[in-house]
C-alpha cells in the first residue's frame, strides 16, 4: 500500500519520487509506504493552509461543526479498515484499534459540543481603581492561524484527532504530520475528513523524512502554533527550534505507583498490571515503577508476579496483551535497561526473554536507585519494584524524576492520599487507580520533562486560540 500525501483537497504523489517505508513491529516485510515530500511541497502546504484558514475562520462555529460531525460518521464507517492498518503498522490488537477509532469519534464529538457552548467575556472598566463604566472590554477567543500537529506512533488516530478537532473547531487550519509508524492510519483518518467534504487546504497532511522536513516544519515562519506529542528528547529539540509560537507538548513519563501499607493490595495489583503491561507498556501514562512500602512489599511482589504469569504474550493478531514493541531500536533499548539492572543486582522475577521485538513481560525486584531502569522510560513491558520505608521517601524518589506526567497512590486513608498527592510534582495524581489519560475531557498535563501546556476538553480548545480585546469607549 503506497499512500499519497494530502494537499489542496487532492491526494498527491511527491515530486521527490521517493517514499518512506513502514515496517510492522511483528511481521516481516513492508506494510506500506508514504510520500517523502520535499521542502518546496511543505512550503506549498503551509502557504495554502494559511490562505484557506481565513475563509474557514469566517464560517460560523456551527457551520464548522457540520463538517466535523460528518467526519465522525465517515471515521466510524472506516473503523475496521483503519483498525486493520493500525494493527499492522503499530502492532495494536484489532479490538484495541477499533476502540481507539470509537474513542476518537467520541472525542471529536465532545470537542464540537464544548466549542459550541463556549462564550466570550466582557469586562467593565469600573472594577479597576479610577476606571469607568463607560469603558467596556469585549474579550474574544480568536484562532491562531496555522497549527502544526505532530503525533506519536502509539495512538495514531486518538492523539491526532485530539489535536486536529479542537484546532479546526476554533477556526484554525492544520498541517498534520503523523509519526512514520502511524502514518497509514493517520492518512486514512484524513481520508474520512476528505469524504466529509472539508474545504480544501483547511487540513493538509505532510509525510516524509525527519531529516528533510522535521526541523523545517518546526522552524517554518508560516506555522503559528505547535501541538506535539512524543518523546521528551524530541520535545526539547522542537522547543529549541520553534519560533516564538505557542507550544503544547505532551512528552514522556515515568509514572510511579506508590503503594502504602494500608492499601487494598488486590485492587493495586490489578491496576498496576493493566497500567504497566497493556500494549506492552507503550503508553505515556503506563505505570513505569512501583514504589512499595517495606511492610507489604513481599506480598505485593508475589501478587504482581502471579498476575504477570497470566498475561498473554505474542502477536496482536492473536489478541495478545504483551505484543512486540514498535521496532528493533526500541527493543534493544529496553533490553539494555534490563541488562543494566541485572548487572547491578536486580532480581528477575519473570521475563527477561526476547524473541525479535517481542520482550516478555519483565518484573524486576530489588531495584535500587543506581539502576537506569529506576529513572528512564522503557516504553516497553518492564516494571521495576523499588522498596521504600515510608510515604515521604516515596515522594522524594517520585519527585527526583526528570518527568512529571502522572502518579498513582494506593491507600485506604484518604487523608494520607491527599497529603501524598499534594506533594507529588506531576500533572495529575490518581488515587486508587492506574495512571491514564482518559476520560479524554479531563485536563491532561505534563510538567517538568513531561511537557508544557494542557490538553483535554475544553483546555485544548482554549490552547488553539488567543485573546483578542476590543474596547468600547462609550460617551
Ligand atoms: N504525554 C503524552 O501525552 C504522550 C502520549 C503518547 C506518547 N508519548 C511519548 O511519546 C514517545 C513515543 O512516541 P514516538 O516514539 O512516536 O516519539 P518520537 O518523539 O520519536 O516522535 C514523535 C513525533 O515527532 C516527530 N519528529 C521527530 N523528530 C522531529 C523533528 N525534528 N521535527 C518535527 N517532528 C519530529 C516524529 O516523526 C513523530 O511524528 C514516548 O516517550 C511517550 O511517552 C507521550
Amino acid at each position: 500500500m503506497q499512500l499519497p500525501y494530502y494537499i489542496n483537497g487532492e491526494w498527491r504523489k511527491s515530486s521527490s519520487n521517493e517514499t518512506v517505508k513502514i515496517y510492522s513491529p511483528y511481521k516481516d516485510g513492508v506494510v506500506g509506504e508514504v510520500q517523502a515530500i520535499t521542502r518546496e511541497e511543505v512550503d506549498e502546504a503551509i502557504k495554502l493552509a494559511a490562505e484557506a484558514q481565513k475563509a474557514w475562520a469566517e464560517l460560523s462555529i456551527r457551520e464548522r461543526a457540520t463538517y466535523l460531525y460528518r467526519w465522525i460518521d465517515e471515521l466510524l464507517a472506516m473503523k475496521d479498515e483503519i483498525a486493520d492498518i493500525m494493527m499492522q503498522e503499530v502492532g495494536k490488537t484489532f479490538a484495541d484499534a477499533q476502540k481507539e477509532v470509537e474513542r476518537s469519534a467520541d472525542l471529536i464529538r465532545y470537542n464540537i459540543e464544548e466549542a459550541i457552548h463556549m462564550y466570550n467575556e466582557s469586562m467593565s472598566g469600573e472594577n479597576f481603581p479610577g476606571g469607568s463604566k463607560q469603558k467596556i472590554a469585549i474579550v474574544e477567543r480568536v484562532p491562531l492561524g496555522v497549527v502544526l500537529a505532530i503525533s506519536p506512533f502509539n495512538y495514531p488516530v486518538n492523539l491526532s484527532s485530539a489535536k486536529i478537532a479542537p484546532a479546526l473547531m476554533m477556526g484554525n487550519a492544520v498541517i498534520f504530520k503523523p509519526a512514520t509508524q502511524g502514518a497509514l492510519s493517520g492518512i486514512k483518518m484524513i481520508e474520512a475528513l476528505h469524504k466529509a467534504g472539508i474545504p480544501k487546504n483547511v487540513v493538509n497532511v505532510v509525510t516524509g523524512r525527519g531529516s528533510v522536513i522535521g526541523d523545517y516544519l518546526v522552524e517554518h515562519k508560516g506555522i503559528n502554533m505547535i501541538t506535539f506529542t512524543g518523546g521528551t528528547a524530541t520535545g526539547y529539540h522542537i522547543a529549541s527550534k520553534a519560533k516564538m509560537v505557542p507550544l503544547v507538548m505532551e512528552l514522556g513519563g515515568k509514572d510511579p505507583a506508590i503503594v502504602l501499607p494500608d492499601a487494598d493490595l488486590k485492587l493495586a495489583t490489578g491496576q498496576i498490571i493493566s497500567g504497566a503491561f497493556s500494549y506492552s507498556g507503550q503508553r505515556c501514562t503506563a505505570i513505569k515503577r512501583v514504589l512499595v512500602q517495606d511492610e507489604v512489599a513481599d506480598q505485593l511482589t508475589d501478587m504482581l508476579a502471579a498476575e504477570v504469569a497470566k498475561l498473554s504474550i505474542g502477536s496482536p493478531e492473536d489478541k495478545a496483551t504483551v505484543v512486540p514493541v514498535i521496532d528493533t531500536k526500541s527493543a534493544d533499548y529496553i533490553q539494555g535497561l534490563i541488562d543494566d539492572a541485572i548487572e547491578k543486582g536486580a532480581k528477575v522475577l519473570t521475563g527477561n526473554k526476547r524473541e525479535g521485538n517481542l520482550i516478555h513481560p519483565t518484573l524486576l525486584a530489588d531495584v535500587t536507585l543506581d539502576m537506569r531502569v529506576a529513572w528512564e522510560e522503557p516504553f516497553g513491558p518492564v516494571l521495576p519494584i523499588i522498596r521504600i520505608k515510608d510515604a515521604e521517601e516515596a515522594i522524594e524518589i517520585a519527585n527526583k524524576s526528570e518527568f512529571g506526567l502522572q502518579a498513582s497512590v494506593f491507600t485506604n486513608d484518604i487523608n494520607k492520599a491527599f497529603h501524598v498527592a499534594k506533594k507529588l510534582e506531576t500533572g495529575s495524581v490518581q488515587i486508587n487507580g492506574r495512571t491514564e489519560r482518559g476520560p479524554d475531557h479531563f485536563p491532561f498535563i505534563g510538567v517538568k520533562g513531561s511537557g508544557v501546556g494542557v490538553q483535554g476538553v475544553p483546555k485544548s480548545l482554549q490552547s488553539m486560540t488567543r485573546d483578542k480585546v476590543t474596547v468600547l469607549n462609550l460617551q
